[in-house]
């Protein structure tokens, strides 16, 4: 069984989960609940771009604009769904309310893209785009909530089950969670391309995007039912009320109050948020400092995600000018982004079982700051590489995409009919030439027809190559296509591999295991009994002002050479990598129920009145430790960086 504190009185209660190998079997839910939940969030995101496209019919613009709102809104809502769990609800109805949100949104997502509802022509076209429009927008918002909502409560949840004593099975069970995201996601954008590719419908059959949203709504729904299932096992800490409410009004008054004795006739105190005491309670001022002293830590680290969410665009943009073809598979750009979940699939338990424990034999304190900022460092040389790739592809590029361009010139003395399983040509006059049209990487078998004539030849094509054939003027009933036509190599395919984007996706994969899961973590560790989702949700706000940065960055720096854009980032996350690592040698682990009890324990002794002496010098002691951070009587728990 595992024990827990009471918020309120500090005393140890006893869980009612089992433990099994010394972890509350409760936490199995929770880890399959997030599996099945990422699968659900990343799985939909696999396509959403494609179906406002070929389904909405938007343009590039419009769809990349909603989809990178939608994303921002995604890691937004954490504060939301924080304040409700903390304050209000508590973060297991918080989760359970907030994921019946989440899954009517995939719902209503799967129902959006049923073309048949509106296609009263069944010509397999929607008739009336605004059901569809409307109907995912309210889905995707609802999405929104439920998951950026949910996000910071099931990660403090999970944080919760575990008492006292098992502070290193809770680290595991943060380093198996975040296995659980990359799990899930890994197969969900493997699995909805699939679906999506399938053609269904009731009266003309389409590309079936409700299959490809609907199958992420199931996984949501099966979420939902595995953590209602867990519900008899879990620790559910109870909200204090309404705490942010107090937080800010507690700020506010050591503001004003702090403004009101500035003449120096008052002595001053020793951290700002002291002069609060002459109204709010001692520990609700401590833990506000607790998490204060978190958040400012926080400042440089959206720089991290700034880097890292560039995988999904100009990493992607950059496979697009390499050559993919791997032998026996031919991997598109958008797949290369997979390579990131498969390395944190391997990169966590190497780094949890050999790394880190090695590491500790050779006697270094490799504290979760010193962890981060090497994350750092690390997504920095993951651009300094990304720009030296792109230097070799600067180098030996004349073009600018990955489609094949390939046109025909008909020497024939009549029209003649060309076309793959995929593109039609269209007639071609005599002595005349087609436009160029776009063919898929790898092998191409084209079909000719004209009168009675009928053959077909087939070729490779490398990435972003580009080809005129000529049709001779000869070809004739019984020819051999494959040999009579001939093709001229107007643009030589893509010569720099896929494969050198693996350096990059490793060095930006092993930061993100030191960097995230590591942060994932200390936001739980170092934040009060009261605030520990709020916090999550302190740390999310990192990745949505990240995402915020790269567009800054882009749009003001405009770069001529993308090379030199990586190296900008590359630099700059090293700056804030310097500027971190100095915060951080300052900050002074915590041990927040340590701290809580200590000041209940005062509490209750004001009651007794006595000991008062002992009593007062505890609290300075405490007090001192959280604003200087340079104590270290906590039972030695408190390290430096
Ligand atoms: C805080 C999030 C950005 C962390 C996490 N993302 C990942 O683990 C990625 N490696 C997933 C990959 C598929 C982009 C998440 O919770 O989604």
């Amino acid at each position: 069984m595992a024990d827990h504190e009471d918020p309120k009185t500090g005393k140890k209660n006893k869980g009612t989960s089992k433990e099994v190998c010394g972890y509350p079997l409760s936490i199995f839910f929770i880890v399959v609940n997030e599996f099945c939940e990422r699968f659900s969030y990343y799985g939909m995101r696999a396509v959403l771009v494609l179906y406002f496209k070929y389904f909405l019919r938007w343009d590039d613009d419009l769809a990349t604009s909603i989809y990178h709102t939608f994303v921002a809104l995604c890691y937004l809502t954490p504060i939301l769904g924080a304040i409700v769990a903390d304050s209000w609800l508590g973060k297991f109805k918080t989760i359970i309310y907030l994921s019946i949100v989440y899954a009517i949104g995939q719902v209503a997502m799967a129902v959006s893209a049923i073309h048949d509802i509106t296609d009263t022509d069944r010509d397999g076209t929607p008739n009336n785009m605004t059901f569809h429009v409307v109907l995912s927008m309210v889905g995707l918002f609802l999405i929104a909530l439920g998951t950026g909502g949910i996000k910071p409560c099931v990660a403090a949840f999970g944080g919760d089950q575990f008492g006292d004593h098992q502070e290193r099975q809770r680290r595991t069970f943060f380093s198996v969670f975040y296995l659980c995201i990359n799990g899930g996601s890994l197969l969900s954008t493997i699995i909805t391309p699939i679906l999506r590719a399938q053609n269904c419908g009731i009266y003309s059959k389409q590309k079936c995007y409700s299959l490809a949203f609907g199958v992420p709504a199931a996984l949501m729904v099966v979420a939902l039912v595995v953590f209602i299932v867990g519900s008899g096992m879990y620790y559910k800490a109870k909200p204090e009320g309404n705490i942010m409410g107090d937080v800010c009004k507690c700020i506010g008054f050591a503001i004003s109050n702090r403004y009101k004795h500035r003449s120096k006739q008052y002595p001053s105190r020793e951290h700002w948020m002291d002069w609060a005491e002459d109204k709010y309670d001692k520990l609700l001022i401590a833990q506000i400092k607790m998490v204060l002293k978190v958040l400012f830590l926080y400042i440089p680290l959206p720089m991290f995600w700034t880097l890292f969410d560039q995988k999904g665009s100009r990493w992607t943009l950059q496979a697009t000018t390499m050559d993919g073809n791997f032998g026996a598979i031919v991997i598109q750009p958008d797949q290369m982004q997979t390579v990131n979940p498969i390395l944190i699939l391997t990169l966590v338990p190497i780094m949890d079982s050999v790394i880190y424990p090695l590491i500790k034999k050779c006697g270094l304190n490799f504290t979760p700051l010193k962890r981060m900022t090497v994350g750092m460092f690390l997504a920095a040389l993951a651009f300094v590489c990304a720009a030296v790739v792109q230097i070799e592809i600067d180098v030996s590029r004349k073009h600018l995409t990955y489609f094949n361009l390939t046109q025909f010139v008909n020497g024939m003395n009549k029209p003649v009919n060309v076309s793959t399983s995929e593109v039609v040509f269209g007639q071609i006059e005599k002595f005349h030439y087609s436009n160029y049209s776009q063919i898929r990487n790898g092998r191409a078998t084209f079909f000719l027809q004209s009168g009675q004539l009928s053959c077909a030849f087939s070729r490779d094509f490398g990435f972003g190559s580009s080809y005129t054939f000529f049709i001779p003027s000869t070809l004739s009933l019984g020819s051999n296509c494959q040999e009579s036509i001939t093709g001229a190599e107007d643009i030589k395919p893509n010569s720099v591999h896929m494969a050198l984007q693996v350096p990059q996706y490793f060095f930006i994969t092993a930061g993100e295991v030191m960097f995230s899961v590591t942060g994932l973590e200390f936001s739980y560790s170092q934040a009060p009994s009261n605030m520990k989702a709020v916090l999550q949700a302190g740390w999310l706000l990192t990745v949505a002002i990240g995402n915020f940065i790269v567009l800054i960055v882009a749009e003001v720096a405009k770069l001529p050479k993308q090379w030199t854009e990586y190296v900008l980032f590359a630099s700059l996350l090293l700056c804030v990598c310097i500027i971190f690592s100095i915060m951080a040698y300052f900050y002074t682990y915590i041990d927040p129920t340590e701290i809580e009890a200590k000041f209940r324990r005062n509490v209750g002794d004001d009651d007794d009145d006595k000991n008062d002496k002992q009593r007062k010098l505890e609290m300075e002691m405490m007090k001192r430790d959280l604003d200087r951070s340079d104590d270290e009587h906590y039972k030695g728990k408190q390290t430096k960086m």
